[in-house]
């Protein structure tokens, strides 16, 4: 488990974070979604202890990743460029992870080449985008490290190579001792994978959302009218949607009264739509705090 106290970056006087409290449980997914300048790669970097805190302190199993370096081996940050490495060759990146990794398991780390059918010698450099990135996940996820901090692993990729990258992080989770935190601007291309999502914005943590009840508390409704929405009914519910007579609604799951009244309120039509994490973020926190 990977907990995060009271954490305060501050750079060249700006203050980055300020003040971030997340516990990241193992075996989980989660992504950090954030607009541009939110502090996602600055939260990574500190956890990951590549840059040290102004304040506060972040422990994986209760030690210190400043005061045991020990523990960084189990906690990789994954930039969102592989330009560190674009010098070497595959096998010297491969001596040079087993150097620094204790539990890098090469033979895991040429299987996964072979299986995503990628060359197995050279340098990188040759490699396109897509399959950098690739690469990147490959080696960290070779490190055997409980934790992976992913920057952005799917920006500027294509659909077939972000869902394969996806794909990926997945099933190592699913298979291995592993846990994963994403940043990403996209809170929908979280939406499938992770299984909390924490928003960042200006520094702080805006909000720590656990998707599965998150999900369950609310509905999504497609209704329409011959004239229009009742009065009545406008301030138990929160309009997505307005076009015309046709509205879409997000209404509290457990409030059995409102759904009832709309029900009897007469509509030309009454649809249950499936919901998506955006449309809660939309209705609830005024669609300002995801990025796109
Ligand atoms: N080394 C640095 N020197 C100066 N400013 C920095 C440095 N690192 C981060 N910052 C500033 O800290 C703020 C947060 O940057 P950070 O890269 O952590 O945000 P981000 O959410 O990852 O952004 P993006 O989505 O654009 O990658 C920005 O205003 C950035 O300019």
């Amino acid at each position: 488990m990977i907990v995060v106290e009271n954490l305060v970056k501050t750079i060249r006087r700006q203050k980055v974070l300020k003040g971030i409290d997340i516990t990241v449980q193992q075996g989980s997914i989660t992504g950090i979604v954030g607009r541009n300048g939110a502090g996602k790669t600055t939260l990574l970097r500190t956890i990951a202890g590549i840059i040290n805190p102004t304040k506060g302190n972040v422990t994986f199993d209760g030690k210190s990743v400043y005061a045991f370096p020990e523990v960084k081996q189990n906690i990789v940050f994954v930039p969102d460029t592989t330009d560190a490495l674009k010098q070497y060759s595959i096998k010297e990146i491969v001596s040079l992870y087993g150097l620094i990794y204790s539990n890098f398991d090469s033979e895991y780390f040429y299987s996964l080449l072979r299986r995503f059918s990628m060359k197995e010698t050279g340098k990188i450099r040759y490699f396109s985008k897509g399959q950098k990135a690739l690469f990147s996940l490959i080696l960290a996820f070779s490190t055997n490290a409980k934790f992976l901090l992913l920057d952005e692993p799917t920006d500027g990729l294509d659909v077939i190579i972000k869902k394969e990258i996806l794909r990926f992080i997945a099933g190592e989770v699913a298979e291995r001792d592993v846990s994963v935190v994403i940043s990403s601007h996209r809170l929908d291309e979280l939406e499938a994978l992770a299984d909390h999502i924490i928003v960042l914005k200006d520094g702080i943590v805006d909000s720590h959302l656990d998707m599965e009840s998150l999900k369950q508390k609310y509905r999504k409704l497609q209704v329409a009218y011959e004239n229009h929405l009742p009065d009545g009914l406008k301030k138990h519910l929160d309009i997505l949607h307005n076009s015309g007579r046709v509205y879409i609604i997000l209404v509290p799951s457990d409030d059995e009264e409102t759904i009832d009244l709309l029900q009897k309120s007469n509509p030309l039509l009454y649809e249950e739509l499936p919901l998506s994490l955006e449309d809660i973020f939309v209705a609830k926190l005024g669609g300002d705090s995801y990025a796109s």
